[in-house]
């Protein structure tokens, strides 16, 4: 038998406390959700994957988990059948029936990701090379991240404040900002936006072009602007900005605001699987692609998402969401084994106060995290850890991120912002 043949998965939900978060469709829950992927093989080796945990995907990861022992961890492509079949389908379609801000085109990839990582760990641990070996090899030693500044609460409505507090003004922003350029040394920063009206977005960015002379910065309002009125900000903003990130939704709009702008555009958001490349890049809609593994099929896909950025000129970034330290680690990885990652990460991490990892290997130095260069992923669960955010989980009532309900159970006429200005 196969020293990678797996005997043995399991799937643990978690929870971890999240701050109030402001975006276009509301707010953070007070927990965000993640699913921690464990392969295990008889030879002792363990392999680990980091997903999202919304009920409906949870109820996939553990479907596709039932019939993968006795599988070898070496057969990417026979996961990716054994995932397709379970599933019933190939791409498109249903997503993940996310709700809050997860763009998921195909239910397929995003199912399969955490199993795919989890392989790549299990061969990285047998073969004694870190995952970035398995992608090409490190083509950096660190991999630069950018300070996601986010408006907020000071706290949850019936909880106590958090550390950060309140950020809702321009000036709270940039306090916010050299807390996180103290705390980790983030060498760029970048604005969730589609909160409040455009204008006030734009000062925000102003006072932080002031307070950081010479910080690349980048504005994200989750496509909350009008094809005019993203014009009208990258005027105001050009020079200011490295790149605007998804300010009007879908790729004919983007590519209306591109042709008026010599801002660079990202997303997010209109280009999130292969087959929305060959649309965006007859339009000259987006400028930088933001990869994620969770979303785009893995490790090995998101490589080659790197190498077709790279074939066509255009820029690539990484974009988040709420996770913990065995994603950190994914991202980290693919980054240093991406020749053309043209960007600094996007990532939550500062935003967290939990893991399920022990603590010491990822850490943020100048805003950058090394890339560990002990085999597989080169993390390792701690089980006191896992078991208390599975009770977390278990107790804390949240199945779904819901980013609008939470917000309307505290505002009830708010209404999202897509498009509105
Ligand atoms: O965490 C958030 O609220 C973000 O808005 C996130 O959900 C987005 O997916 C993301 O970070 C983005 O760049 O659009
Ligand atoms: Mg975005």
């Amino acid at each position: 038998m196969s020293q990678l043949r797996i005997s043995r998965v399991t799937v643990t939900p978690v929870a971890f406390e999240d701050p109030p978060l402001l975006n276009v469709v509301g707010v953070h829950q007070p927990y965000a959700l993640r699913a921690i992927v464990e392969l295990h093989t008889d030879s002792g080796l363990l392999g680990l994957g980091e997903t999202y945990a919304d009920e409906v995907h949870l109820a996939r990861l553990e479907a596709v988990a039932a019939g993968l022992p006795g599988h070898d961890a070496y057969d990417l492509h026979g996961l990716r059948r054994h995932v397709t079949d379970v599933l019933g389908r190939e791409t498109g379609g249903g997503g993940a029936s996310f709700g809050g801000m997860l763009d998921v085109d195909s239910a397929v990839d995003t199912v399969y990701s955490p199993f795919e990582v989890a392989c790549l760990d299990l061969q990285g641990h047998a073969a004694g090379v870190p995952v970035s070996d398995l992608l090409g090899g490190a083509v950096r030693e660190t991999v630069p991240f950018s300070g996601y500044l986010f408006y907020k609460w000071a706290g949850h409505p019936g909880f106590a404040d958090d550390a950060w507090g309140e950020a809702l003004t321009p000036a709270q922003l940039v306090e916010q900002a050299h807390r996180m350029v103290d705390g980790w040394g983030f060498g760029s920063l970048k604005l969730k936006g589609g909160v409040f009206a455009p204008e006030q977005e734009c000062e925000a960015i102003e006072a932080l072009r002031s307070a950081f002379p010479d910080m690349p910065l980048r504005l994200d309002p989750n496509g909350a602007w009008t094809v005019e009125t993203s014009l009208k900000v990258a005027a105001r903003l050009a020079g200011v900005v490295e790149y605007l990130e998804d300010p009007t939704p879908g790729i004919p709009g983007m590519a209306a605001v591109a042709a008026g702008t010599d801002v660079p555009l990202a997303t997010n958001m209109c280009v999130i699987a292969m087959e929305h490349l060959p649309p965006a890049i007859a339009q000259d809609a987006v400028q930088v692609v933001l990869s994620d593994h969770h979303l785009w099929g893995g490790l090995k896909k998101s490589a080659l998402l790197g190498g077709i950025t790279e074939v066509w000129g255009m820029g690539l970034s990484m974009h988040s969401n709420s996770h913990l330290g065995v994603s950190l680690a994914a991202m980290v990885h693919l980054a240093a084994a991406t020749p053309n990652l043209t960007y600094a990460c996007d990532t939550h991490y500062p935003w967290k106060t939990q893991d399920v990892i022990t603590d010491g290997v990822l850490s943020f130095v100048d805003g950058s995290v090394a890339v560990p260069t002990t085999p597989g992923l080169g993390v390792t669960l701690d089980r006191d850890r896992l078991g208390e955010l599975h009770e977390l989980y278990l107790s804390c009532g949240v199945r779904r991120r819901e980013d609008t309900v939470y917000m309307r159970s505290i505002q009830p006429d708010f209404e999202v912002n897509t498009a509105r200005w």
